[in-house]
């Protein structure tokens, strides 16, 4: 099969999602279209009982000697982590927030003009993921996979250059960060640059690829019935992501429920994937997260989408399977894999797992999608 390109993922299986496109910042009142009227099954099955958690995402400093340790361990029973010491300029970070800021506020026909196609990658609009709902999120989003150049001539005619330059050192940099917290994940299991079949002979890896994602939360007059961004886990090795100084991340933790991940001075959350889910052979599961939204603030994100070359096929390293450890899932690109998210949502791991778990237990993230409103 040739080789493609993240930008091509969705050739095959184009999403025509029902596009809605509100000015949040006219709104007094939620519209029946925003309004979750019912609790989704994954949230009734997992009440929020914030105020009795103790527990909290583990804080890790890229600098500590126990590295590895703690990086294992976190992603082991957490599938999520925060980082400090990461080497991303504050600067950095602020930058990309403010080119975030001043596109989510032009005015939504502006906006529309830089609109994501049914069968892109890169551009504005609502989450994939809202063709599994009947009721809209209470959020925007704009995905960068590549140079942007083209969608931001059309939102800045004069000044878009400014922009792709700040999208492009964010990107050179968060690269960086990605490829060695890939390394540290792995290197916590034992594995090495030459246990995987696409890094090279001298154990230098060919280039993994990315999407950008920024996210706006605007403020909502009734937070209670509005979601942000609905549960899901990310399709890629691991995920990066800047929040502005307001909460709305909350994962999911087995046997506690949902935790928020406040953000912290010059950290960044690191999520587990469902690619290295799939890598690890299960060892470190995916972390199933979502955003919620606030009343007065508005909430901006930036996540950094980070997977291996689109070409790869992604299976169970071999150092981890075994007679007792047999491999639970298929062979997958990428790119295959975002179009078994497509299809599946919330179980396209288990629609590539090839062995069922011994304790007869579905995977610990094929959690059930059910349409509300
Ligand atoms: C590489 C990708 C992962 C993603 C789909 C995408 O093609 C680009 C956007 C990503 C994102 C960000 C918001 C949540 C999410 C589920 C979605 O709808 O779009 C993820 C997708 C994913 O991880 O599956
Ligand atoms: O905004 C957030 O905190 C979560 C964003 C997210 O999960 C994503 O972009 O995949
Ligand atoms: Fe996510």
């Amino acid at each position: 099969m040739p080789s493609r390109s993240l930008t091509d993922a969705f050739r095959s299986h184009p999403v025509h999602l029902h596009q809605k496109h509100l000015d949040f910042s006219s709104l007094q009142e939620i519209p029946d279209s925003h309004k979750w009227t019912q609790l989704d099954d994954i949230e009734q099955q997992h009440p929020s009982v914030e105020s009795f958690i103790t527990e909290s995402v583990p804080v890790i400093d890229l600098s500590d000697p126990n590295i590895l340790q703690n990086i294992g361990n976190a992603c082991k029973t957490w599938g999520v982590l925060q980082v400090t010491n990461h080497g991303i300029p504050i600067s950095l970070l602020e930058s990309v927030e403010g080119v975030s800021r001043s596109l989510f506020s032009l005015p939504v026909q502006q906006k529309l003009k830089a609109a994501r196609s049914p069968d892109g990658v890169s551009g504005y609009g609502v989450a994939r993921i809202s063709s599994f709902f009947s009721k809209l999120m209470w959020s925007e989003g704009f995905t960068i996979v590549g140079s942007p150049l083209e969608h931001f001539r059309q939102l800045w005619p004069q000044d878009y250059t400014k922009f792709c330059d700040v999208i492009e050192e964010h990107e050179k940099e968060m690269q960086k960060l990605a490829r060695r917290l890939t390394w540290l994940m792995l290197g916590s299991l034992g594995i090495t640059k030459k246990d995987l079949n696409w890094a090279g002979p001298k154990g230098e890896s060919k280039e993994g690829g990315a999407a950008l994602q920024l996210n706006s939360y605007p403020a909502c007059p009734d937070p209670d019935l509005a979601m942000g961004l609905a549960a899901h886990t990310d399709s890629t090795l691991l995920t990066i992501l800047y929040q502005n100084n307001t909460s709305g991340l909350q994962v999911l933790k087995e046997g506690i429920g949902w935790v928020a991940v406040p953000p912290i001075p010059g950290g960044l959350v690191v999520n587990v994937g469902d690619l290295l889910h799939i890598l690890s052979n299960g060892l470190y599961p995916s972390v199933l997260h979502r955003a919620v939204v606030n009343r007065t603030k508005h909430r901006l994100s930036i996540a950094y989408l980070y997977g291996p070359p689109s070409s790869v096929q992604i299976s169970p390293i071999q150092k981890l399977v075994g007679p007792n450890h047999p491999p639970l899932y298929r062979p997958i690109t990428w790119n295959e894999y975002l179009v078994a998210k497509a299809k599946h949502f919330n179980k396209a791991l288990s629609s590539v797992r090839i062995c069922a778990p011994l304790n007869g237990l579905v995977d610990v993230n094929d959690h059930n999608s059910v349409k509300v409103g």
